[in-house]
């Protein structure tokens, strides 16, 4: 029997394809990054059609490199990002509008009297970040599009919901709940479209996909495109499939992704938590139409302040030369850096505040600063632990972490000090493809359920916490000085 999975993995950089056999070991990787557009300041988007055509070559090119029957395609993706197309043609009528784009920000402004119902139903804050206000703008800046929407000839679709319809020949239109539920459309506790928050939205419901739970038989794909028809069995969001892949299975388990930006999700089970603290509560996967939930943290910015250093500063020549440059000086030399360059999320979410490194002396090296961007991350996670304490999560016995700046082990041994909890890294930190790997798998019977995959899951190394209380107290103390400085109140 064939008990290989080919996942896509259709990241905000990048667009991967990896081969996991039948004990979830990879086999074949194949990458290709594609072209940002910043249209306007504040603006992020994506060609639909780079997505299609990177999608099929890393597809095809994992698929060879295997040289394995394969069972099953896994999906997994960049959340929120929306496209909408001509249901006719499969044509994309605009650009997709990128999870990172802001232009919503006064849509979102305007309707903050409804926050309340809003983050009761969906678990979410009004935030340009989700779909609902991307979907809008694309209705009222292409000619035509509001009313041929409401006539049903256009769908609206997350990244998954656009490459199931593409890989399926048009034939499905549908998404997990996972990406259904970064909307700002969808209750989360129903587990269906909420009307009312469409009507609010101004996006019509006729233009939405179906929903289903992350591991279900989407469709197959069609002739011509692999050598033969392949099933889409399991769908999630990307941050979503890291805590599956992490195998957190239970209540109080959390994982923790470093890309780019950096997502915390804590496992809270059956219980839908309420934060009191801007934290979202967002289903973690759905099997049976059980949901299990989770309390999630966003961060913009993580190892984009790695990034900077190198890229805007060219302090560094690459990312792994921090974890180095943080171990020569004893402390950051009373350097904080608050690395607000898309304004700041959970708990804060500051739209309007802007990036601050505070302390600066005539002592200070580019090492100091090297440590201070990687304490920043430290610092937010902490914040992010404490928020969904205080909102009654269970704080995690362990944090696991992954993405590729989990692989600075200055940075994992410095948080497991800060968080006070040990931090454990997998041996994979492909930990979302996994993820998506794992709900295809069960849907094909490539595995039988959560006890199995449990047992796929190997620790690399465990940072065990060994910070002094006083060392804590007074660094923590600094860096909430430093975010006091740069919140704007907005
Ligand atoms: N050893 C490292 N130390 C610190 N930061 C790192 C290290 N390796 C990678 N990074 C940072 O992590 C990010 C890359 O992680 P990745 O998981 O590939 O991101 P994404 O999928 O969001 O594009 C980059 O922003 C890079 O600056
Ligand atoms: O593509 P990534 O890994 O940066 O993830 C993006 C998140 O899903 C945005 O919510």
């Amino acid at each position: 029997m064939a008990d290989h999975i080919l996942v896509i993995d259709q990241g905000t950089t990048s667009t991967r394809a990896i081969v996991f056999d039948g004990e979830a070991r990879r086999v074949a990787i194949a990458k290709r990054e594609f072209a940002q557009h910043y249209p306007a300041p504040g603006w992020v988007e994506h060609d639909p059609a780079d997505i299609w055509r990177d999608t099929l070559a890393v597809a095809r090119e994992a698929m060879e490199r295997a040289a394995r029957p394969i069972a099953a395609i896994g999906i997994t993706n960049q959340r929120e990002t929306a496209v909408v197309w001509d249901r006719a043609t499969g044509e994309p009528i605009h650009r997709a509008i990128v999870w990172q784009d802001r232009r919503g920000a006064d849509t979102c402004r305007a309707l903050k009297g409804e926050e309340a119902t809003v983050r009761a139903r969906t678990g979410l804050l009004i935030d340009p970040y989700f779909s609902a206000t991307k979907i809008a703008w694309i209705l009222d800046n292409v000619a035509g599009a509001r009313a041929r929407a409401e006539r049903g000839e256009l769908a609206f679709g997350t990244i998954d919901s656009f490459l199931i319809h593409r890989l399926t020949g048009g034939a499905v239109h549908a998404t997990d709940v996972t990406n259904a539920s970064r909307t700002m459309l969808f209750d989360i506790h129903r587990g269906e479209w909420d009307e009312e928050l469409c009507h609010l939205f101004r996006v019509p419901a006729a233009m939405l996909p179906q929903v289903h739970d992350n591991a279900h038989l989407y469709g197959t794909t069609a002739a011509g495109l692999f050598d033969r028809p392949l099933p889409i069995a399991g769908v999630a969001g990307d941050q979503q499939a890291a805590l599956f892949g992490q195998a957190c299975f239970a209540r109080g388990m959390a994982k923790s992704t470093y890309g780019t930006g950096c997502f915390l999700l804590l496992n809270t089970g059956e219980e839908a938590i309420a934060s009191e603290h801007r934290l979202l509560t967002t289903p973690a996967w759905r099997s049976g139409g059980t949901t299990t939930y989770a309390l999630e943290g966003s961060i913009f910015v993580a190892g984009a302040a790695v990034k900077w250093l190198r890229d805007g500063l060219g302090v560094i020549t690459h990312a792994s030369q921090t974890d180095d440059m943080a171990t020569q000086v004893p402390d950051s030399h009373g350097v904080y850096m608050v690395p607000a360059f898309t304004g700041l999320g959970a708990p804060h979410w500051d739209a309007q505040a802007r990036g601050a490194i505070y302390g600066l002396t005539l002592g200070a090296t580019a090492a100091h600063l090297a440590r201070a961007a990687l304490e920043a991350v430290a610092y937010q996670t902490m914040d992010l632990v404490d928020a969904m304490v205080a909102d009654g999560g269970e704080r995690p016995a362990i944090l696991r972490v992954d993405g590729g700046m989990a692989a600075n082990d200055w940075l994992c041994t410095f948080m497991a000090g800060m968080i006070g909890t040990p931090v454990e890294r997998p041996h994979d930190l492909e930990t979302t493809a996994r993820g998506a790997a794992f709900h295809a798998g069960l849907a094909t019977g490539v595995w039988s359920g959560t006890d199995e995959l449990g047992r796929l899951w190997q620790r690399e190394r465990c940072f065990e916490p060994s910070m002094a209380d006083d060392r804590r107290i007074a660094l923590s103390a600094g860096w909430h000085d430093a975010v006091r400085r740069t919140l704007t109140g907005d």
